[in-house]
């Protein structure tokens, strides 16, 4: 049975002073982290201040990207290295935001998985269509090769500590979700991938979250989905209120 993960992907939000603020309002919260594994994704400025004030509670802290690199010449970059050092449990990789603003590869993604991996922590390796692919019936093509080239020179080993972020791009701060039944469809076609790379034993291990614009409401929803194990929440995770609301519908789904 996999536990559900939600995942409040802060992305370039929050000034120091705010962040400290949700920590302490969140932690105030009576949140079911026995039933649901929660993370706060906030940007690196934040992740020390973010493991203090979170210590000994249910919330792990995860950061939005890495350097595939321990050390080195890579100016403004920060190392998967000096993450885990610090205490750092996830790392978003792949983000659709990273995948097009920054025109990161699936070659390149693929090394940050692998060195998140080698350095003890878990990536929450995102996947997801564009509108135009979707339109095209494009989905489960894209989705797959974005897994099989995330994942090129993964052990097996580690692949059951595997997060995967299912995020459809034209549902991502848009208001638009994807329906129940595509995100089922879309985290069945990521299973299979990884099953046909790896096992089926394996594959059902591995947890697959959906995001885009998911909130309090339609989480639940999602979450009933059999493939579906939690959720990668941008505008609504802001808010630790929010985010509290969907970490107890999380809670009573398995
Ligand atoms: O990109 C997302 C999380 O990584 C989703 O963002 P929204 O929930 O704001 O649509």
């Amino acid at each position: 049975m996999r536990k559900n993960i939600l995942c409040a992907n802060w992305k370039m939000n929050k000034t120091y002073s705010e962040a400290q603020d949700y920590f302490k309002e969140l932690l105030s919260m009576d949140l079911p982290g026995s039933q649901v594994d929660i993370v706060v994704a906030v940007p690196d400025l934040f992740a020390k201040m973010a493991l203090d004030e979170s210590e000994g509670s249910d919330i792990k802290i995860g950061v939005q990207n890495a350097y595939p690199k321990e050390s080195g010449s890579f100016t403004g970059e920060t190392s998967v290295s000096a993450l885990a050092d610090l205490g750092i449990e996830y790392v978003i990789v792949g983000h659709s935001e990273r995948r097009e603003i920054f025109n990161e590869s699936d070659a390149f993604i693929n090394e940050k998985v692998l060195a998140v991996f080698e350095q003890g922590m878990t990536p929450i390796l995102c996947v997801g269509e564009s509108l135009e692919q979707k339109e095209k019936g494009e989905t489960k093509k894209v989705v797959n090769e974005q897994i099989e080239k995330g994942l090129t020179g993964v052990q097996a080993e580690d692949i059951s500590q595997l997060v995967v972020g299912y995020e459809p791009v034209w549902a991502i701060g848009t208001g638009k979700t994807a329906s129940d039944e595509e995100a089922q469809q879309a985290a069945a076609a990521i299973r299979e991938k990884i099953a046909e790379l790896y096992s089926q034993e394996l594959a059902d291990e591995v947890r697959i979250q959906y995001g885009g614009s998911a909130n309090p409401e339609n989480i639940g929803s999602f979450l009933a989905q059999t493939n579906v194990d939690g959720g990668l929440i941008g505008g609504a995770g802001l808010e630790a209120a929010s985010f509290a609301q969907m970490i107890k519908v999380a809670g009573t789904h398995d």
